[in-house]
């Protein structure tokens, strides 16, 4: 685990607030493909839609990565941007490549680390070097390093090549969107590196009580709704289920969030198991990868980087969600 200091890798863990809480990097990378190169919400023009242009670095273990698999599978992007996997592990140099357990190098250089990746981006970078990444070929460039936006680039930049009508992000429901992802992210997303990485008791309590209170919640919507904003799965939902797949297998032992497992809610974990059996979502599930990443890399919490061999568990058994209406995917046009 390190940074980028003026293009020189350093190997530091998190530094933490002075009272002991854990504070995320702001992504520095902030531009936007859109179907025709105009330039998005951040940052710059010139990354046009084009099958092959682009380029995705992901860790199968990280939560914010697999956001961006999920709708690259989801909006049938896959043939259109290849993915690069880095290893599990995390170590000194941070993420590096290799080919192990599905891993699968850097398919573009053949980098050994992923911090070349950001210096051939910018040779003096200064920042935490994170996936997910999409990576620009032509302009060798990275476009963004900030899993919220890639999603929503790949909602809808590429709709023109692929002609998936799919919509994650409507329109009419955008407030409500919004609205449970400001909930959602720094309680649950962000709330449980919150409670895992705190230096201080107190720091950890409180992301801790953070965490099942909004899970006491979703709790609460979910037993009325389908989806977390209604009828429809949209991304509110695939941004909770990458935490909530992670959750009883790492976040619950290693992140010490052990008041409840999400198989102790009963609506959640109906919800979570809908999810994982949806067409396309499961293949982007790897727990050897996340309980391997999560036990083995982070030797401050965990230093002899034992990982548990439990829990048992089974997405597969049926759900039973089809007692709520619910109308799937909402479609553009
Ligand atoms: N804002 C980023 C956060 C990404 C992030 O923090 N990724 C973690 C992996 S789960 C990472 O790469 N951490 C390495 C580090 O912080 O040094 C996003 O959502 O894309």
């Amino acid at each position: 685990m390190g940074l980028l200091v003026d293009g020189h890798w350093q190997d530091k863990w998190y530094e933490s607030s002075k009272d002991g809480a854990f504070q995320r990097e702001q992504a520095k990378r902030r531009n936007w493909v859109t179907a025709n190169g105009e330039p998005g919400p951040s940052g710059e023009g010139g990354f046009a839609a084009e099958a092959g242009r682009y380029h995705l670095y992901v860790s199968l273990a990280c939560p914010w990565a697999h956001r961006t698999l999920i709708l690259r599978k989801l909006k049938g992007l896959e043939s259109l941007i290849d993915v690069s996997v880095v290893s599990w592990l995390m170590l000194e140099n941070g993420w590096t490549f290799d080919t192990a357990l599905g891993s699968t190098g850097d398919k573009l250089d053949g980098f050994e680390f992923m911090h070349q990746r950001y210096t051939a981006d910018t040779a003096d970078y200064t920042g935490r070097v994170t996936v997910p990444v999409l990576w620009d070929k032509k302009l060798k460039r990275i476009v963004s390093n900030e899993s919220a936006e890639i999603i929503r680039m790949f909602n809808s930049a590429f709709d023109g090549l692929t002609g998936n009508d799919l919509d994650f992000y409507p329109a009419p429901l955008r407030g409500e969107i919004d609205a449970l992802n400001e909930r959602i992210y720094p309680a649950v997303n962000n709330g449980v590196y919150r409670a895992g990485f705190a230096t201080s008791q107190q720091a950890y309590e409180e992301a801790f009580d953070e965490v099942f209170a909004e899970l006491d919640h979703l709790e609460r919507v979910l037993g009325a709704n389908r989806y977390l904003s209604g009828e429809y799965l949209t991304e509110a939902d695939i941004r909770l289920f990458t935490t909530m797949i992670r959750f009883d297998a790492v976040y619950h032992g290693h992140f010490k969030c052990n008041l409840r497992r999400i198989a102790d809610y009963p609506n959640l974990s109906n919800w979570l198991r809908e999810l994982y059996q949806w067409p396309g979502i499961a293949e982007t599930v790897d727990f050897q990868h996340i309980k391997n990443h999560y036990y083995g890399s982070h030797k401050t919490i965990n230093p002899t980087g034992v990982v548990p061999k439990g829990p048992e568990q089974d997405f597969n058994v049926v759900h039973d969600r089809a007692r709520l209406s619910g109308k799937g995917v909402w479609r553009k046009g």
